[in-house]
């Protein structure tokens, strides 16, 4: 296992842990299947479907292997996150016009979002590095799921949140949790800038998904989905795209799958971002070489007001590999998903139905044909943001 600059490949493994390359870029942690006897480990991911208490029975710890081998059991942070429901429905296969999809319903983990597939992953790292003050700049999920970690470690955790457009609900969360919470008056990027110059001077150890121990913990997600579907995957995956480590953390568990050979082809990826912060839709749209970022994000699903992607050149090259697309979608197209989704009995937040919404418009542009299948990724919890749910409904 190594870790390695994803722009100019400089090998780090032997350095002290950062989140910034020399040459500006992000890590990646590169794993070495060579030796994996890839009909053994899907026998053993079988077996440990059936544990409980331990740490394989974490959805994201099952597949401890593919993720982080070296780490010592005693330094996993555990809350048997993971193990979320994947539910069809007919009248969302009615709304999106595709023969079936499914709705993978990551709003289930234990903090009530995506995140915590990821930040079992980062704390536990963060333990082994004797690391006490974590960090995280934050529209409210990734705040709630590192106090929550923090809080079962032992440890104390500082999070950046703007001072408007978040869902308080989501702040108070992670108040509850115990973490101290700094309002910034920005936004999320602004944290991020922020967290990036001073961790160090500050003694930081940042849980956002700069840090590549994040995603490899989230891309355990596809992992769960597929072998749920007895590793049949669907021709595509739709996430929605906020601070992108979604995308970049599907795309990277999509290639150990197709690399170990559980999965026989890649699917195509679709990225959904709110027309008020799509900087990386009209970057792909436009054919754009590099990203440029919306000063001032705008949109009702208030966990995709970002502006400045940080991962972007990692989602990007995820696309190309899985010849994937992008579309953005009106507040309006969003809300009215949500309200399809809620009233299905699945429920999620304003974001998470950006993946519907999507959906239903790359199949009316005939972009994704009927005859297809699709996986909708619902990231965050229906109790998380209420506010929109009110307005649309009044
Ligand atoms: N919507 C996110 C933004 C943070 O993204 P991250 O993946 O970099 O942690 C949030 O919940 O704060």
């Amino acid at each position: 296992m190594k870790l390695i600059c994803f722009e100019c490949k400089s090998d780090y493994s032997d350095k002290s842990f950062q989140y910034q390359c020399h040459c500006g870029g992000l890590f990646q942690v590169v794993h070495d299947f060579k030796a994996v006897d890839s009909e053994k480990l899907r026998r053993m991911f079988a077996e440990r479907l059936s544990q409980r208490m331990s740490m394989h029975a974490s959805g994201v710890w099952r597949y401890k292997e593919l993720i982080y081998p070296e780490l010592p059991e005693a330094f996993v942070t555990t809350k048997y996150e993971g193990n979320t429901g994947l539910y069809a429905s007919e009248s969302l296969q009615a709304y999106t016009g595709v023969r079936q999809v499914w709705l993978k319903a990551q709003s289930e983990n234990p903090s009530g979002s995506f995140k915590d597939n990821g930040m079992t992953v980062a704390v536990s790292h963060a333990r082994s590095l004797g690391k006490q003050k974590l960090a995280c700049s934050s529209t409210g999920n990734t705040s709630s799921s590192l106090a929550m970690y923090a809080a079962l470690a032992g440890c104390k955790a500082y999070v950046y949140v703007p001072e408007r457009q978040v869902s308080e609900n989501k702040i108070k969360q992670t108040l509850a949790y115990g973490a101290e919470i700094i309002r910034i008056a920005g936004t999320y990027d602004d944290g991020i800038r922020f967290l990036e110059q001073n961790y160090e001077e500050l003694g930081l150890y940042v849980c956002n998904s700069i840090n590549p121990w994040r995603i490899e913990g989230q891309k355990s997600m596809i992992y769960e989905a597929a072998q749920s579907l007895n590793w049949k995957i669907p021709d595509w995956i739709i996430v929605p795209g906020g601070a992108l480590s979604n995308a970049v953390s599907l795309g990277k568990g999509l290639n150990d799958l197709y690399m170990l050979g559980f999965i026989d082809h890649l699917p195509k990826v679709a990225v959904v971002q709110a027309e008020g912060a799509s900087p990386f839709h009209r970057m792909i749209e436009g054919n754009h070489p590099t990203l440029i970022p919306e000063l001032q994000p705008q949109t009702i699903a208030s966990a995709m007001n970002i502006g400045n992607l940080p991962s972007w050149r990692k989602a990007q090259a995820m696309l190309s590999q899985t010849k994937g697309v992008t579309v953005s979608v009106t507040d309006e197209e969003i809300l009215a998903a949500k309200q399809l989704i809620d009233r299905s009995g699945i429920g999620c937040e304003p974001a998470s139905a950006a993946t519907v919404a999507g959906l239903r418009k790359l199949t009316a542009s005939l972009i994704i044909d009927p005859d297809e299948t699709a996986l909708c990724v619902l990231t965050g919890h229906i109790l998380k943001d209420f506010a929109s749910f009110l307005d649309y409904d009044n």
